[in-house]
Parts: C-alpha cells; sequence; structure tokens
C-alpha cells in the first residue's frame, strides 16, 4: 500500500492531491490545511472525480495521527501571496508555521521521507528537520530542481533538442543565491562549449531565459505551480520505485555544514550517495557563498524564536 499526506492545500498542495488522486499513484491520502473548509472541500471534490476512475484513494483529512505509516509527507505550507513582495517575503511566516508543523509531524510518529516545497526552501527544510528529529536523509527539500528544469527548457528551446536530452544542475540557493554550474551541464554528451544541434549558445542568455521563465509564471499568475507539482511527482516515483535519481534537492550537505541545494541520488532511503563532481573553481567559491547566505538566514530565524 502507498500512502502519502500533504500539509497545504493552497494552489500547490490541492493540485499535487488532483494529480494523486486522478492519476491512481497513491492508495491512502492524507490531507491537512489549518483551514478545515478548504481540507473538507477538497477531498468531497476528488471524491466526486473518483466516480468515474478505475483506481480508488482513501482521502482521510485533518489527521496528523494517520501520517503514522504513511510512506511520503509533502509539506506545501505557507502564503505564497508573499512573494509578490519579494522572494524571500515567506520567511518570518513560514518559520513560524514550521515550528508549529513539524513538532505535530513529530508527534504522530511519521517515519518516512518528508519532501519540503514550503519556501525559503533550504532554511525551512533544516527547520523542518530539527523539529521532525528524522534523519537528515529522510528530510528533502524541492531546492534548486525547477530551476534546473528551467535551465534545460531554455537550452531546448535555444537548440532546437528536447528537454530530456539536457542534463546538469543548478546548485545553491532556491530563489536566491542561485548557481548555474555549467561545467555540469551536456547536451547529448556535449558540453556547451561546442555547438549544440548547429547553435552556439551563449550562457548569460540561457540564464536570463531560465529566470525569465518564472517572472513570467509569477507576473501572470502570482505564484509557481505546474513546474514544481511535476517535479515533486517525479521526486515521489523515484522513492517508490528506489530509482537512485540524480537530482539537485536541498540536503544537509556535511561539507558546507548546512542544508543547500546539491545534487543526490533519491531513493526509497531518502537521500542515498551526493555527487560530488568536479566543478570551475568559481562554481566551488559560488556554492560556498549561497551556503554562506543560507546559513545567514538560518541564523536570522533565531532572531525572531521568541516571538
Ligand atoms: N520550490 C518551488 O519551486 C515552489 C514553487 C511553488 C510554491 N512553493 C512554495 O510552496 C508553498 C506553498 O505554495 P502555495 O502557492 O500552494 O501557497 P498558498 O499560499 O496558496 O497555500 C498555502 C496553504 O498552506 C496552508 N497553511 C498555512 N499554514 C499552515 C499550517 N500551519 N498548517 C497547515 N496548513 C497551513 C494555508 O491555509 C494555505 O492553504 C509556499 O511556501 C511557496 O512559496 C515553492
Amino acid at each position: 500500500m502507498r500512502k502519502i499526506g500533504i500539509i497545504g492545500l493552497g494552489h500547490v498542495g490541492e493540485m499535487l492531491a488532483n494529480q494523486l488522486v486522478m492519476n491512481g499513484k497513491v492508495d491512502e491520502l492524507v490531507l491537512i490545511d489549518e483551514k478545515d473548509q478548504l481540507a473538507i472541500a477538497i477531498q468531497a471534490d476528488l471524491n466526486d472525480a473518483q466516480t468515474v476512475l478505475a483506481t480508488h484513494t482513501k482521502i482521510i483529512i485533518q489527521d496528523y495521527a494517520a501520517l503514522v505509516d504513511a510512506d511520503i509527507l509533502i509539506t506545501a505550507f505557507g502564503k505564497s501571496a508573499l512573494m509578490k513582495q519579494q522572494p524571500m517575503a515567506e520567511l518570518g511566516n513560514n518559520y513560524h508555521q514550521a515550528l508549529q508543523v513539524g513538532n505535530k509531524i513529530f508527534k504522530s510518529d511519521f517515519s518516512g521521507i518528508l519532501i519540503n516545497l514550503t519556501n525559503p526552501n533550504e532554511a525551512i527544510t533544516a527547520v523542518l528537520q530539527q523539529q521532525v528529529g528524522l534523519p537528515q536523509k529522510q528530510v528533502i527539500g524541492i531546492g534548486t530542481v525547477v530551476e534546473t528544469a528551467r535551465l534545460y527548457h531554455a537550452i531546448a528551446d535555444a537548440a532546437n533538442v528536447a528537454a530530456a536530452n539536457v542534463t546538469g544542475f543548478v546548485y545553491g540557493q532556491h530563489d536566491g543565491h542561485q548557481v548555474f554550474a555549467w561545467s555540469t551541464v551536456r547536451v547529448n554528451g556535449q558540453p556547451l562549449t561546442v555547438a549544440i544541434n548547429g547553435h552556439h549558445l551563449d550562457q548569460s542568455q540561457l540564464k536570463i531565459k531560465a529566470n525569465l521563465s518564472n517572472w513570467y509564471t509569477l507576473d501572470g499568475l502570482g505564484y509557481n505551480v505546474s513546474a514544481v507539482t511535476a517535479w515533486t511527482l517525479r521526486i515521489i516515483t523515484a522513492i517508490f520505485a528506489d530509482e537512485q535519481l540524480a537530482l539537485p534537492v536541498a540536503i544537509y550537505q556535511p561539507q558546507y555544514a548546512t542544508y543547500i541545494s546539491f545534487p543526490a541520488l533519491i531513493g526509497r532511503q531518502g537521500i542515498g550517495n551526493l555527487l560530488l563532481l568536479k566543478l570551475y573553481p568559481l562554481e566551488e567559491e559560488e556554492i560556498k557563498s549561497a551556503a554562506t547566505t543560507i546559513k545567514h538566514q538560518l541564523d536570522s530565524l533565531k532572531n525572531i524564536k521568541g516571538e
């Protein structure tokens, strides 16, 4: 039996629940939000939709105790409307929510893999890991997975190839101190220093295009939802199938002594081996600097702890 929990049923949590149920990807789904009526509404709506499906998902709502035997828990609580002010504007609010939610998860005796989507991603993942008390390899953030996907999209468009032909990673801090590790990027095995499918690709243009994709989405919708949902589903599949899939998720990286977005293998155990790739010295420096930014963000939380 596959059992998943989702905490926070806003744009992202609701879409994720919808995709999991509609595609028959889960046998039991636990849905939790601070708004009771929202959880009741989503449960009713999904159960109505299930009348046409050949699969069935048992949907449980507002019950932390039901997480005890869940395989995977997604945290997607927050207040994404704050991001219109600036990318890290959710920090104070989400920190307080993370303390409360983390404590309730701890009391539920949940022992599976926690995937955190809440922003600021690396910092909140670190806070949740502390609160929940699970081993670091079982507490993962979505990190720079979506930034990496945007880079694939930009390269695929510029070189007229499929995004699936692109590999490589953006490291660092989601929505903040991102590090585009060009040394890791390949298109069908070729580095960007050679012509790709007859196209000479300009790194700074690719970076602008990747960031623009985020800008267009936020400008028109006011939030991001489809890409993060699709990649979370991809991670869920990798966990259930024990794939050892490499993605730049937010993980505890001992070398930097902090949670940071860094490529690692994902499987049934959560995080397996980290990918210690040979990067350009400048990239190494930038990752170190991103780690410092994340540590400062975590330090700043100590000052608001007493609120
Ligand atoms: N990493 C990414 O690529 C990415 C992409 C999109 C969103 N996000 C982040 O994911 C989070 C959710 O995004 P969204 O657009 O769905 O937000 P949203 O504001 O639409 O919804 C958040 C939901 O969380 C609920 N909530 C708040 N505090 C709670 C608590 N203590 N317990 C239970 N529920 C609680 C709210 O009631 C609301 O329904 C945000 O932090 C957002 O920044 C990350």
